[in-house]
């Protein structure tokens, strides 16, 4: 087995709202990184046995007092290091330079100008000795760190890259790791292979080889339980692990009676006769009906619906002899975020529901092999393992599914009338080509009625709204700016189509203030 972990890149993460495209890009290079907080110990640090080590940006400044620091010693161990922004000033103030608040600070569009000879890290990088970078500082380094040499400045930042080559110490203070700076991806991907000399070996057949023989290892002759809801992830951790250990997989597809129009036969489909996955389809649709009758609360239909998830999966592995594990399709940014959630400094905006909340009764160990990929990562990892196109680059359908895309109490009569509302939006998304450009789009049940005229006679019926976003992160969020004809096509056909409708709004509002789902 090739250990693709023998080659990594730490990431000390200073409180940029970039931190986590760093980690993008470096991923990009094929390069296995992770990210972990300023404070990491040393001892710690060492035992990570990185090849290299980023230091991104924050919002505070390096002399402020009590400002994050690092481990002094971070670098006489020997290994590259590349300051960004915060980091550069870090390691600027370390080596003896001089870090002030400018006089002119710098946010967004700059021009790098090359000063002596570039160096390994800026190979390339200039045009002409000029660069188009992207900035966010307010401070910068004024007086030079002992034993550096100065490469780059702009017309107002005296210092913008610095460079102790015989120590391989780097440091920028623009932000190669956004789309903005034009060249930055290959900065870093110079930084990562030549000047940390990884190879690249973190690529999708490696990723695979490497999580199949680690399954095979934790799992042995253990059977496995996993909740597949037809969606990427889930989707993508049973292929692997099926690959992995076959029949020993168990897949449980809950039917909630919130799915798209004929979801559950697809899913069981693709699974079971395609792909010769053993999955189990539980006929829950009347239960959570049930259970969510007369709830109008948004946070309350969340909570029925995680629930009695979790009841249902119980009530599954206990039907199966031998069952260890529960395996889930938790990816890198979930396990990013709960880190982020743990400090508790953030608002509940709505409470997630992944299936698998894991009850202390369930006595089951997880699995998670996406757990250290991002999802373009899962999505490539699903591709070759041969997943049908259309469920991997499918658009993310939240666990509570159409339960908080129908605002109010949810009525099993909503739910036929949204579906059909749904199907169309997407049916003609996809024909006309917007699908992919759009990060997720779906169809809102609004249980209001107002009046029409449909075929000389008065109607009076429920109102749909039609949402359609683009989004990296869907952190934040932009309303997809959809042409006329082509929502004069969908409203059309839906209002005709779909008996319960006759009328159609388009969202148009970003994320913030507003969320991408409406409960
Ligand atoms: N209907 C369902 N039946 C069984 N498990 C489900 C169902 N819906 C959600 N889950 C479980 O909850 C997890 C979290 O759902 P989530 O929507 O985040 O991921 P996903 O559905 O796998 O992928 P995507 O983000 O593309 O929708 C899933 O990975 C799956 O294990
Ligand atoms: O698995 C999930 N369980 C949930 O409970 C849930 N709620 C929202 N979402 C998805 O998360 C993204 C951001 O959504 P919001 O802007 O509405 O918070 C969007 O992609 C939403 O579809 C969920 N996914
Ligand atoms: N983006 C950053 O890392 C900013 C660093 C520091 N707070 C400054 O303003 O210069
Ligand atoms: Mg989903």
């Amino acid at each position: 087995m090739s250990d693709i972990h023998s080659e990594k890149i730490l990431i000390l993460d200073f409180g940029s709202q970039y931190t986590q495209l760093i980690a993008r890009r470096v991923r990009e290079s094929h390069v296995y990184c992770e990210l972990h907080p300023y404070d990491m110990g040393l001892e710690e640090i060492k035992a990570f046995g990185a090849k290299g080590i980023i230091l991104s940006g924050g919002p505070k400044s390096v002399y402020d007092e009590g400002a994050p620091a690092i481990e002094e010693e971070l670098f006489e161990l020997g290994i590259p290091v590349l300051g960004i922004c915060y980091g550069m000033q870090l390691m600027s103030r370390h080596f003896g330079g001089e870090v002030i608040a400018a006089g002119k600070r710098e946010y967004g569009h700059a021009e790098l100008q090359s000063v002596g000879t570039p160096g390994p890290l800026f190979d390339g990088f200039f045009a002409d000795g000029k660069s188009p970078v992207w900035m966010s500082h307010g401070d910068h380094v004024e007086k030079m760190p002992e034993g550096f040499e100065m490469i780059a400045k702009t017309a107002n930042a005296p210092v913008c890259g610095i460079q102790n080559v015989a120590r391989n110490l780097y440091g920028v203070q623009f932000h190669p790791e956004v789309n903005h700076t034009p060249r930055g991806d290959a900065l870093i991907n110079t930084f990562v292979r030549k000047i940390c000399g990884c190879s690249g070996s973190w690529t999708p057949g490696q990723i695979i080889e490497d999580a199949v023989a680690r399954i095979k290892e934790q799992v042995g002759s253990d059977q496995v339980i996993l909740g597949l809801s037809g969606g990427v992830d889930s989707s993508v951790a049973a292929a692997l692990i099926h690959k992995a250990i076959g029949d020993q997989l168990h897949c449980v597809f809950v039917d909630n009676g919130l799915l798209r129009l004929d979801e559950g036969d697809q899913v069981m489909a693709t699974f079971a006769s395609n792909m010769g996955v053993k999955v189990t389809r539980v006929n829950a649709q009347q239960r959570f009906y049930d259970a969510l009758a007369g709830e109008t609360d948004p946070e309350k239909k969340r909570k029925i619906i995680g629930n009695l998830f979790v009841d249902i999966f119980e009530e599954e592995s206990n039907k199966l002899k031998d069952a260890k594990w529960l395996a889930q399709g938790t990816i890198y940014p979930d396990v990013i975020e709960s880190a982020g959630a743990k400090t508790g400094k953030a608002h509940n905006i709505k409470s997630h529901h992944n299936v698998g909340g894991l009850p202390d009764y369930m006595k089951l160990q997880l699995l998670e092999p996406l757990r250290e990929l991002f999802k373009d990562e899962v999505r490539t990892v699903g591709e070759e393992l041969g997943l049908p196109h259309q469920m991997v680059w499918r658009h993310p359908f939240p666990g509570p599914g159409l339960g908080v895309r129908i605002l109010g109490e949810v009525k099993e009569e909503y739910c036929e009338i949204l579906r059909r509302a749904d199907a169309i939006y997407i049916e003609e998304l996809y024909e006309s080509g917007h699908y992919h450009k759009i990060s997720q789009a779906f169809a809102v049940f609004l249980p209001v009625k107002s009046v029409g005229v449909m075929g000389d006679g008065r109607t009076y019926e429920y109102v749909v709204a039609l949402r359609a976003v683009e989004t990296k992160d869907f952190m934040t969020a932009g309303w997809y700016p959809m042409p006329y004809a082509d929502l004069a096509r969908i409203s059309n056909r839906i209002i005709n189509e779909v008996k319960g409708i006759n009328r159609v709004t388009y969202d148009i509002s970003s994320k913030p203030p507003a969320t991408i789902e409406w409960e």
